[in-house]
């Protein structure tokens, strides 16, 4: 049985004032909500702040982003076990944001995956099509593609665990959210490609919708059998709408 994972990235928003109000303002609403794991991922130069603010509540601290590289001489990044240490759980690799603009490769995420998985964190893998890709039909083989960057180099166990995020590029910060039967279709594809090698790896992994979900469109789309939650951004920012997302989860999958 699966349960349901609504996780906020927080992207490049807040600053210290910010961490510990939305913090407490989330702590607040979320305090009786059970049935769906919730999980933040502030940007890194908070995240220890943010795990004080966390302490003893049930939301758990992610991360936006990993270094492939353990330690060393590489400016400027952060390794699993620098996440690890300050308390990260569910770190997001392979998010469109950083395949666009830092031209990340699906060989370097799914590195990323195995240096994640190694340390024993969990991988909140992202995939999804442009809108180009979307009207040319390529759909399916771009998710594919994307997943067997990790399936042919750490095989379907590599998936025990972890987290997929449906994410289609065209409906990330545009206001315009696939519809529940669309993104049902492709998690059901997304599922349906692990379970060729795998089915029960397949039949456990949480796969997360994202792209401008909101207080009024998510219990809709976690009506489906296959949406196992919800990787939020804007809506993240907002204890209120973030809550109502989350209760939702929690209520639809109950
Ligand atoms: O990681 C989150 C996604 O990029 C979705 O962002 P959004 O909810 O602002 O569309």
């Amino acid at each position: 049985m699966r349960h349901p994972l609504v996780m906020g990235n927080w992207k490049l928003n807040g600053n210290t004032h910010m961490v510990n109000e939305l913090i407490a303002a989330l702590r607040a609403e979320l305090s009786t909500v059970e049935g769906c794991g919730v999980a933040i991922a502030p940007p890194e130069v908070y995240l220890s702040q943010a795990k004080h603010a966390l302490s003893g509540s049930r939301i758990v601290l992610g991360a936006q982003n990993v270094d492939s590289n353990l330690s060393g001489a590489f400016t400027g990044e952060i390794s699993a076990d620098m996440l690890k240490d300050v308390g990260a759980k569910y770190i997001i690799i392979g998010h469109s944001e950083r395949r666009t603009y830092h031209k990340e490769s699906d060989e370097l995420i799914a590195k990323k995956f195995g240096v994640l998985k190694a340390a024993g964190l969990t991988p909140v893998l992202c995939i999804g099509e442009t809108d180009a890709e979307n009207e040319a039909g390529q759909t399916q083989a771009v998710c594919a593609k994307q997943l067997d960057a990790v399936l042919s180099t750490l095989g379907a166990e590599a998936f025990q665990g972890a987290v997929i995020a449906y994410e289609p590029v065209w409906a990330i910060g545009t206001g315009k959210s696939a519809t529940p039967a669309q993104a049902q279709a492709v998690h059901k594809f997304i599922r349906d490609h692990i379970a060729k090698q795998d089915a029960a790896v397949a039949e456990q992994v949480i796969i997360q919708y994202g792209g401008s979900v909101n207080a009024a469109n998510a219990a809709e789309l976690f009506t489906q059998p296959d949406i196992d939650g919800a990787l939020v951004g804007g809506a993240s920012l907002k204890a209120d709408a973030f809550a109502v997302i989350v209760k939702a989860a929690a209520a639809a999958k109950a």
